[in-house]
């Protein structure tokens, strides 16, 4: 029945206090009031529905983003929403579209690497949307070996131009989001050429198409790549296809000395190419910016997931009626606990170390201000490692909360699986998972070889087991005499270990806190413990050979996991209310608030097109000739 809480038996059996857990995961009084105004004001805005994606054609898909996005930006300005809500608002507007390229990486780009003529003029024009930009690193031959992209970008000192072009097929710009149908102008990395030098690749602001109507400039081709996994999904997302031939880079010509997109390098109006003394590796920064938002973002697309296999888990029932009284809650079998609740943990785990990230960034962005380069190399470490870890975990854990919900968790209307399907690239995108682990496990080669056996001791004591295994995988991998190259498999090993390390000591850092509400801080120790046990279980065998725990423990932990899952299951339910999702932003029946999911999913069924009709489109051309030859062979 409509207006009825089937789920209020769960949320009466919570032991703390939600409002307060809802500050905690939002991350401030101020921070949740923001996102809760926000979600519910697009939520109740018919302009931003989302339940028909799945019956568009890629072309009114597209073209349905494009009045969303639109709809979007008149929504901000007549309602002059600060840039935070104005993030928000995109956010859960919850569609791939290429604002998120605009506003998550051409103007962090602008930001992080523009010199201050080159912001002056090109910040005000993206913040007012005036053009509209893409990230265009990646080519169809090179995306990972960034070092390898062939754009060229030449500087002739005779014309006082940059002649930007692609040599090759394979130096088509390919993949940038934003780029095939609606860019205006690109920031493309190319490798800078002066005076017959090669100076590596380097950031350039390009434009694309004309202000006055979009069409392509001269020397420009441009164009979308084509479907990509799934049917909604990332389709509403023009990834694009670009080839320059020998196009005048106006933009760069437009001060007084030639500056590419970077306050690193120059080339001055006489042709000269100067290499200021800092690492050339900023040239990266933007990838490292956005490494850091895709660790906070992984917890939101794990805490979706969980919600709603949550929420599903407590309202089916299964087996184990007893003489004639209600079956069993699938939330109270042991196996489904052991599968849900260290995906519940993991969320958890993943806001807090997207909160720490998001410090760390901003704490080496400032030192970089100041010339201080100290802590870049862990800073791309941690970005690169925990980029790869936690969107390894939640791609795989939106999939096992589809399995978790059974049947109807593979149905569109459960959300789970446009949300994989969204969701995965981003273990791909902003660097390819393992490529980034091989990062961080040169930074753990390098650090071992300065710092001998011991990675660090500045962990909490809860996290020496974790600490041990993470030396004793380097240890036995260098101190064999093998390349890195032949050892890469078993360093990336280590390196997965050295991140565990890291979500799980800033997890138990985050409990040292204070941290009001009643139950509250309780509820993370188990959710904390849950996470660093349940890792515990799942790699013992590395954790047994370091010797710092025996089989005995081994089973300990094992038994106190079960009571952990106890300790969380009357809680379950407001764990997930805490994340403060409406029902618009979770798209799933399944997970819908009031529970009431059967008579739902019978009326969501009845929507589809198919059923426009009882008997199906083609029957008459296809099915009933069938029918009348099988009748015929029958009479045969
Ligand atoms: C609401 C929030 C929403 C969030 C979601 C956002 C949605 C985004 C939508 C998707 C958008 C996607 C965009 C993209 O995909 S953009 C393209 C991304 N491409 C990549 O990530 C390429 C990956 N490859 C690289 O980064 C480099 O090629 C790589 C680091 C792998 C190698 O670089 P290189 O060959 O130059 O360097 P070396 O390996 O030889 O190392 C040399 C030294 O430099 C250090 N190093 C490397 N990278 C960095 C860095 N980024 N910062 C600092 N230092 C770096 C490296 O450690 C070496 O140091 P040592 O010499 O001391 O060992
Ligand atoms: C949805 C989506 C959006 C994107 N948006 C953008 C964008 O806006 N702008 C942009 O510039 N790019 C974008 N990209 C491109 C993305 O950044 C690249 O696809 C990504 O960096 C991976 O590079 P690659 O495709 O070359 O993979 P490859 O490196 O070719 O990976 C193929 C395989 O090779 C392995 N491999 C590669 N090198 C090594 C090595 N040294 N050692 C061991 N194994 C290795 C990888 O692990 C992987 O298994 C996007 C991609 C996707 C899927």
């Amino acid at each position: 029945m409509e207006g009825v809480d089937h789920l209020a038996h769960e949320r009466n059996k919570s032991e703390f206090d939600v409002d307060a857990m809802k500050i905690v995961w939002a991350g401030s009084p101020h921070a949740f009031d923001v996102s809760d105004r926000i979600s519910k004001l697009v939520a109740s805005d018919p302009g931003f529905r989302k339940d028909n994606r799945s019956t568009l054609s890629r072309k009114e898909l597209f073209k349905n983003t494009l009045r969303k996005a639109a709809y979007a930006w008149k929504t901000i300005v007549d309602l002059r929403l600060s840039e935070e809500e104005a993030a928000k608002l995109r956010f859960y507007v919850d569609e791939p579209a290429f604002t998120d390229l605009h506003w998550g990486m051409f103007i962090p780009a602008i930001k992080g690497q523009g010199t201050e003529e080159q912001q002056q003029k090109w910040l005000p024009l993206a913040y007012k949307m005036q053009i509209i930009g893409c990230y265009a690193q990646t080519e169809l031959g090179h995306g990972s070996n960034v070092q390898g992209l062939e754009t060229t970008a030449t500087f002739d000192s005779q014309t006082d131009e940059f002649i930007i072009h692609s040599p090759t097929l394979t130096s088509s710009k390919w993949w940038p989001g934003g780029l095939g149908k609606v860019a205006t102008h690109a920031i493309a990395y190319a490798r800078l050429i002066v005076g017959g030098r090669e100076h590596g690749v380097h950031g350039f602001i390009v434009q694309l198409r004309s202000l006055e109507d979009h069409s392509p400039l001269l020397g420009i081709t441009v164009g979308d790549i084509g479907m990509k996994f799934g049917n909604g999904a990332y389709n509403t997302m023009d990834n694009g296809v670009l080839q320059f031939d020998h196009v005048l880079d106006v933009y760069s010509i437009a001060f007084a000395s030639i500056a590419v997109m970077l306050w690193v390098s120059q080339v001055t109006c006489e042709g000269k190419y100067k290499q200021s003394d800092v690492p050339r590796q900023l040239v990266y920064g933007t990838m490292v910016y956005v490494r850091q938002t895709i660790v906070a973002d992984a917890s939101c697309a794990l805490s979706r997931a969980v919600c709603i296999a949550t929420r599903y888990s407590a309202v089916r029932r299964q087996f184990g009626s007893q003489n004639g009284g209600p079956e069993t809650q699938v939330i109270d079998y042991k196996t489904q606990q052991s599968r849900l609740f260290p995906l519940l943990a993991s969320a958890y785990a993943f806001r807090f170390i997207g909160e720490w990230l998001k410090w760390l960034y901003a704490d080496v962005t400032q030192r970089l201000q100041a010339n201080d380069f100290s802590t870049l190399p862990e800073a791309h470490a941690c970005t690169a490692g925990l980029k790869s870890l936690t969107t390894t975990a939640t791609a795989d854990g939106i999939e096992e909360c589809r399995k978790l919900c059974g049947g109807h968790g593979y149905l569109c209307s459960s959300g789970l699986p446009e949300l994989f399907a969204v969701y995965v690239p981003a273990c791909t995108y902003e660097g390819d998972n393992t490529v980034l682990l091989l990062q961080v496990a040169r930074f753990l080669m390098k650090t071992v070889s300065q710092l001998g056996s011991r990675l660090s001791s500045k962990k909490p004591v809860g996290t020496i087991a974790y600490m041990t295994r993470v030396e004793h995988l380097m240890q036995c991998r260098c101190g064999v005499q093998r390349g890195f190259a032949e050892l890469s498999a078993d360093l990336v090993e280590a390196a997965v270990a050295h991140c565990q390390l890291i979500v799980v000591s800033k997890f138990i850092e985050k409990l040292q806190q204070e941290i009001p509400g009643k139950g509250v801080k309780q509820q993370l120790e188990v959710l904390c413990n849950i996470y660093a046990l349940f890792l515990l279980h799942k790699h013992q065998g590395d954790f047994l050979s370091t010797g710092c725990i025996t089989p005995k423990h081994a089973a300990l932990a094992n038994d106190e996991l079960r009571s952990l899952y106890s300790q969380v299951r009357p809680n379950a339910i407001a764990l997930v209310d805490a994340f403060n999702y409406t029902d618009h932003y979770l798209g799933s029946i399944l997970g819908c608030y009031d529970g009431n999911v059967y008579p739902k999913l019978y009326e969501a069924a009845w929507k589809d097109p198919l059923n426009e009709s009882v008997v199906p489109d083609g029957y008459h051309l296809y099915i009933r000739p069938l029918l009348k030859q099988e009748i015929r062979t029958a009479r045969l």
